[in-house]
């Protein structure tokens, strides 16, 4: 089996582990993952989160999301491009209409001249399928947070948020995969980045 097909094989597996959790664990994994992310120096410090917002079983990053805001952080969120496979960034407030864009996923409206630039982000809250030991991420394929990574936010701390059984000994990197620097899962805390990079 080459690199592809494994990949792929693993994707579907980890989805479908995904897919078959009930509401009571993806909550109280949830809640465990927000308990550490909230108490993280590089979080409590960050002036603005760059935050996914969770569509179907995704770790559920809404109360870390109300958190930023008492603290009075600014949240931003992505808005996918399919054309590009690109994202912009959206700040949003607790009132902004949200609407599901592509893939079914909530989004704030675009407004021309309201992206906010990756330069002023912080700290970025990334979504998996599947995380590895050394800090690569497994996504939908669509290449989104790697692209990003890779241009304009390169220089933001990124944090990937994992289930316990989407933390696998390889995810199958390639050459154009981004590392996080920090992965949490419920029971602890993966460092992947030296303290003077955080
Ligand atoms: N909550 C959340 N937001 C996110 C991401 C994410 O993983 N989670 N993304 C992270 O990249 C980007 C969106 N990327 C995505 C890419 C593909 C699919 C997806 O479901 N693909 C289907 C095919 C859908 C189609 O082609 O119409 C599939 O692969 O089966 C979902 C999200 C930006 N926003
Ligand atoms: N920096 C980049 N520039 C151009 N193309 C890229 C870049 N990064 C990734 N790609 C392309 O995007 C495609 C998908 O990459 P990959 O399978 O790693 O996505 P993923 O990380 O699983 O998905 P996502 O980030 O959307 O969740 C690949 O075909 C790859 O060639």
């Amino acid at each position: 089996m080459d690199q592809k097909e494994a990949k792929k094989r693993l994707r579907s597996r980890l989805l479908r582990l995904r897919q078959a959790m009930d509401t009571e664990k993806t909550q109280r994994w949830s809640r465990a993952i927000t308990e550490t992310l909230i108490n993280l120096e590089t979080f409590r410090r960050a002036g603005t989160v760059f935050f996914y917002l969770p569509f179907q079983k995704e770790v559920d990053t809404w109360a870390a999301i109300r958190i930023a805001w008492q603290a009075g952080k600014r949240v931003v969120v992505p808005k996918a491009d399919p054309k590009s496979k690109t994202m912009e960034l959206y700040a949003i407030h607790p009132d902004t209409p949200l609407t599901k864009g592509a893939y079914g996923i909530l989004e704030p409206p675009a407004k021309a001249g309201h992206g906010v630039i990756p330069a002023a982000v912080d700290l970025a809250v990334v979504p998996g399928i599947g995380f590895d030991e050394k800090g690569y991420r497994l996504g939908y394929g669509g290449g989104y947070y790697d692209r990003f990574f890779s241009g304009a936010g390169a220089d933001m701390i990124r944090i990937g948020v994992a289930y316990p059984f989407q933390m696998v000994a390889t995810v199958f990197p390639e050459a154009h995969d981004q590392r996080m620097h920090v992965v949490i899962t419920p029971e602890r805390v993966w460092h992947f980045a030296e303290e003077s990079d955080l």
